[in-house]
């Protein structure tokens, strides 16, 4: 017993079977045979990866033998030796015992000696491909159910629920409207300012729509010039512009029996517009350069952040799209617009990210909470998700400071503050919210750690003035800010 590959030499000539055997010892793990019957006996007895049998033999010939090997143990390579080389006796044999290879004598060793390293190396890989395709179908159950729990995942992931709120929001409003609409296979504008949630609530109604287990597709119109959009929509022919190497699929296509969201549709060209009509008219695609049309049963929904209807008025947006498009018309109520939202979006958002990255932090300090309540959030949602994971790639505590606030945000919140929110446009928050939910005690804590922030940096961080106009000493006022976790001497050198 040896690890050398096992092969099996077979001749009715013991000097020829010898003189191949001395050769291939070398390498491999070399069984002999004197014949038919003596081959088949080893056959039964080893296990063998590649036979090498001369053709001509008393009895059973070489061909006859490996036919039976074939149909017996179909995974040993098979290879004639012969001194006989006419083309039908080959076509015969690879036809009958489906031979790997014919090698003619007089052979030379190195020849032979190739021709059972490529044998033994077919034997392997044809083991490794038998092991994968097992292991694939005995894995493909497992696949299957994967795929079923992360479609329930991508159910759960996109519902109403997952727009994040207060029970005082108004995009309670939005999603309720937005949920009835969902059931109606209707268009839906969904119109509000970036990354107040149009595509998350785009998402929702799709998934808790009839088309929910269709796939959903979203295109930036905005992003892409007219042409691309075209065949980015409708698809193209292979050699129909420059470029266009292969056919290819529209979104409209590929979204057939799901919903395609078009986002940023009030960017879209004059000439687009009228080509996007023909389509909600007439539910038909022509890909660019193809001469037939196709149906494609696609429920459209669109968002922008421009005011369409103001579009309209001004000439730049048809009409007749805007009614094609806003069979219902929504709209995403800006964070500043709802800063009770801030609070608990937060705390999700602080939550999702730090779980995705593998941080443990608890929560904010009071002070940096309430500098994300005070701030204007002109980016929304998307910029208050950045200012979170900025907070916890900076922080090296399991709470997360004011001093980790992005400077532009602490300026903007301390100018408003100073300024008394002169500046009105750009603070619409009022400074103080009530925290909407928790023990009475910690909702007193957290609206005493608003006052006293608010207070101490409308009075430029001056403990005297700001203990005066709470109707406390100094020391009661120190003692305050530091149970709270707000550092004045920290905070001003940030914030000016
Ligand atoms: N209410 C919410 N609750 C939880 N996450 C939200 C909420 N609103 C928005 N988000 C998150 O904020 C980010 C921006 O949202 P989304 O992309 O839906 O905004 P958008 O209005 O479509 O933005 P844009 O106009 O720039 O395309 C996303 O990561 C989204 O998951």
């Amino acid at each position: 017993m040896n690890d050398l590959p096992p092969i099996l030499v077979v001749d009715d000539e013991p000097r020829s079977v010898e003189v191949m055997a001395r050769v291939l010892r070398e390498e491999f793990d070399v069984h002999v045979a004197n014949g038919a019957e003596a081959a088949l006996a080893v056959l039964n007895a080893h296990w063998i990866q590649a036979i090498f049998c001369d053709q001509r033999m008393p009895g059973m010939t070489g061909v006859k033998l490996l036919a039976d090997v074939r149909q017996r143990w179909p995974d040993i390579v098979r290879i004639i030796v012969t001194g006989y080389t006419d083309p039908d006796d080959m076509i015969e044999a690879i036809n009958e015992a489906g031979i790997y290879q014919y090698i003619t004598k007089p052979w030379h060793p190195d020849q032979l000696l190739l021709a059972a390293r490529n044998a033994t190396q077919l034997f392997a890989m044809q083991r490794e491909h038998d092991r994968l395709s097992l292991e694939l179908r005995l894995a493909r159950p497992a696949v299957e159910k994967r795929l079923v729990r992360e479609r329930a995942l991508v159910r759960e992931t996109y519902h109403f629920e997952a727009l994040v709120r207060t029970q005082g929001s108004p995009l309670n409003e939005t999603c309720h409207q937005a949920a009835k609409a969902a059931t109606f296979d209707i268009p839906v504008l969904i119109q509000g300012e970036t990354g107040t949630g149009k595509e998350l609530l785009a998402r929702a109604i799709h998934y808790a729509s009839q088309r929910a287990s269709g796939p959903f597709l979203a295109v930036n119109c905005g992003a892409i010039p007219d042409t691309l959009l075209e065949s980015e929509l409708f698809g193209h022919k292979k050699g129909s512009f420059t470029g266009a190497h292969a056919n290819r699929r529209g979104l409209l296509e590929e979204a057939d029996g799901g919903t395609l969201l078009l986002d940023e549709i009030g960017d879209i060209s004059p000439a687009f517009q009228v080509k996007l009509l023909r389509f909600l008219q007439e539910g038909e695609i022509r890909a660019v350069g193809a001469n037939e049309s196709r149906r494609a049963d696609v429920r459209i929904l669109s968002a922008t952040h421009r005011d369409l209807r103001e579009e309209v008025r001004a000439g730049r947006f048809r009409e007749d799209l805007y009614f094609r498009l806003a069979a219902m018309a929504l709209t995403m109520p800006p964070l500043r617009k709802r800063p009770g939202d801030v609070r608990v979006l937060a705390d999700h958002l602080l939550d999702t990210l730090s779980a995705r990255h593998g941080r443990r932090v608890h929560g904010f300090t009071a002070e940096a909470m309430t500098c994300l309540m005070d701030y204007d959030w002109p980016g929304n949602v998307r910029e208050l998700q950045n200012e979170v994971l900025r907070m916890l790639v900076l922080t090296e505590g399991d709470l997360l400071g004011a001093d980790l606030l992005s400077p532009g945000v602490l300026h903007r919140v301390a100018g408003a503050r100073a300024s008394g929110h002169a500046d009105g446009e750009a603070m619409e928050s009022p400074t103080l919210s009530t925290p909407e939910s928790g023990p009475l005690q910690e909702r007193i804590e957290r609206i005493e750690a608003q006052i006293l922030m608010e207070t101490i940096v409308r009075c430029r961080w001056n403990k005297s003035r700001a203990a005066k106009e709470l109707g406390l000493s100094r020391v009661g006022l120190r003692a305050k800010l530091e149970r709270y976790g707000i550092a004045p001497d920290a905070g001003r050198e940030t914030i000016q």
